[in-house]
């Protein structure tokens, strides 16, 4: 295993596409690792969503780090966070930095929007100059400990200064140190083959559902060039749906036997939780 959480990440993208889904809570992180993937993300946007507010800069970075602490607990896989604008200027970068690798985290990527920020596949954005944008890299890099935590940039130039501005950018923010970076919502197939051919570093491709960009495959996208191909939200929309339905009948039918042969057994559970090796190790402790 790799040394830190930063190395980890850094060399799963060097050997190829990872593909890097979100995990809602801290029981899906486990789920994620024991399925086979190899890193986790932690979403603003679900955070958000699972908090029941909108994506929009709400929750506080106190609220994003207690998140990201707990999940980068419950897993021992790299998790890069959503650190959305920074949570603030400069100054505020170096601290969200600060206490993101304190928490165990791979690292944060950092938006060039104005606050307050958007999901970036919406329309209504507007970004913060590129300059300042730069500055918030430069002092995320500088407030890292350890060299190998990942600062990655993201630019929503693409959906608002379009494409050309969201490769200046890119630029500019790898030329301030940057590690990777993730152009948001490119809108199609060629787009982000474009991309990648002109911005040579490490990439990570969005493929939210129901925004802009087409839902390319992991394959595909590592074909073009990019490192990290992220599924934000597509355990936790599964989740909710499943949810919706099953209060659904729930309420319809005043009992949820139906409902047994969809869910998660009590078995399953205190497997994926490894409650027997709790069990064991309180045994061996009061053995002595
Ligand atoms: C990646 C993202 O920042 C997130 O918070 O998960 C969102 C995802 C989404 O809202 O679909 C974003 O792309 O802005
Ligand atoms: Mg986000």
């Amino acid at each position: 295993m790799a040394a830190t959480a930063g190395l980890a990440l850094r060399q799963l993208w060097a050997a190829g596409p990872v593909a890097v889904p979100g995990v809602f809570n801290p029981l899906t992180a486990r789920l994620a690792e024991r399925v086979g993937f190899r890193a986790v993300y932690m979403s603003g946007g679900a955070l958000s969503a699972g908090n029941g507010v909108p994506d929009i800069g709400l929750l506080g970075v106190t609220e994003f780090v207690q998140a990201a602490q707990l999940t980068a607990q419950a897993t021992t896989l790299p998790l890069l966070c959503d650190a959305d604008t920074g949570f603030g200027e400069t100054l505020n970068v170096e601290r969200t930095v600060r206490l993101f690798e304190a928490a165990g985290v791979a690292g944060v990527h950092l938006e060039d929007q104005v606050m307050p920020k958007r999901c970036g596949h919406l329309a209504g954005k507007s970004l913060v100059d590129a300059d300042v944008m730069a500055a918030k890299v430069r002092a995320a890099v500088a407030a890292r400990r350890d060299a190998s935590f990942v600062v990655m940039a993201r630019t929503d130039a693409r959906g608002v200064t379009g494409f050309d501005d969201a490769v200046r950018r890119a630029k500019q923010y790898l030329a301030a140190g940057a590690d990777a970076i993730f152009p948001e919502a490119l809108e199609t197939a060629e787009e982000f083959a474009r991309f990648a051919a002109e911005v040579k570093a490490p990439l990570l491709a969005n493929m939210t559902e129901f925004g802009k960009s087409p839902n390319l495959s992991v394959a595909e996208l590592g074909a073009m060039g990019y490192a990290m191909v992220l599924f934000p939200l597509t355990a936790f929309r599964v989740a909710m749906k499943a949810a919706e339905e099953a209060l659904k009948e729930l309420h319809a039918a005043g009992h949820q036997r139906d409902l047994l042969p969809r869910m998660q057994t009590r078995a399953e559970l205190y497997d994926v939780l490894d409650y027997p090796g709790y069990e064991a190790r309180d045994r061996g402790y009061l053995r002595g």
